[in-house]
């Protein structure tokens, strides 16, 4: 997918929702647990309630990895299901990954070729050599973490180093690396304040935006700081939309959820 098409969507769908699927057996109806395969039977109801709203999706792989074998089949069944269903949405491995070289170039075979997956996020700490491999898989995207939600992202990302935070040096060094034209960003929706600085130094790149919903980001203020001409942003809320209800209404509820969220886009968009 190219990031016009992605644009292209975005406007067609009226929405740049980003649905995370961070599945915990835990917090699933209890009547799913019974079926063979929980995690995906959860993911495809969700899907089925809500790919009209959404333009991505998102398994954080950690929540697959916890369950082992079953869980990355579980992981396995849901791309395959989105890429078959709905060959049109972005899909996004929140893996978190980067390692020296040969690692990475494993990792990137992984998630992108092998899974088949549109991109994947990476961190940016071990620099130039572990994201190229990511880069250069052709037709991808590598979603480098600039800005993170959390709390911690104050302890290295803001710091200055040599005069500049660190989170703008990884942004304007990120735009020197060979095939940086497939990179977006992680700016956590927390730390609206700042996409005005970083729109500076990428003015029209995609940022995958988590942090609405259960971290109490403001999809508004975003907007407001972030949005450039071509849209540029994928927001994502996981648990704000697929624990909207742990019943057997659980899909139906999600759907309100994201309905939602994806009225208030369309307003921001058409106003
Ligand atoms: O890369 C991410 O997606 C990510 C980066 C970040 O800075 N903050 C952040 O919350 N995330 C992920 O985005 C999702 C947020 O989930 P909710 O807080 O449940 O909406 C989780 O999968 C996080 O791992």
């Amino acid at each position: 997918m190219t990031h016009q098409q992605l644009t292209a969507n975005i406007r067609r769908k009226k929405s740049f929702l980003c649905i995370g699927l961070d599945v915990d057996l835990t917090k699933i109806p209890q009547h799913l647990l019974t079926t063979e395969d929980p995690i995906f039977e959860f993911n495809k109801a969700i899907i089925d309630a809500t790919h009209d709203l959404a333009v991505a999706y998102k398994p954080n792989t950690a929540f697959y990895e916890a369950y082992g074998i079953k869980g990355w089949i579980s992981l396995e069944k849901t791309i395959q299901y989105l890429n078959e269903k709905h060959p049109e949405i972005f899909t996004i491995a929140d893996a978190k990954r980067g390692d020296i070289g040969n690692t990475s170039s494993m990792y990137a075979k992984a998630f992108l070729e092998d899974l088949a997956f549109d991109s994947v996020t990476v961190a940016p700490y071990m620099g130039k050599d572990s994201v190229e491999p990511f880069l250069a898989v052709k037709d991808k995207f590598t979603i480098l973490l600039a800005l993170t939600s959390n709390a911690g992202a104050f302890d290295f990302q803001t710091q200055t180093v040599d005069g500049k935070e660190l989170y703008k040096k990884v942004i304007e060094t990120s735009k020197t690396w060979k095939y940086s034209e497939n990179l977006m960003y992680v700016v956590g929706a927390t730390k609206a304040e700042y996409f005005t600085e970083i729109r500076k130094i990428v003015p029209d790149s995609f940022l995958l935006v988590p942090g609405v919903g259960a971290q109490g980001g403001s999809l508004a203020e975003v907007c407001k700081y972030g949005m450039a001409e071509n849209i540029g942003l994928l927001i994502n809320s996981s648990r704000g939309i697929i624990y909207a209800s742990q019943q057997q209404d659980f899909a139906e509820k999600a759907r309100e959820e994201a309905l939602k969220i994806q009225l208030e886009m369309q307003q921001i968009l058409f106003r």
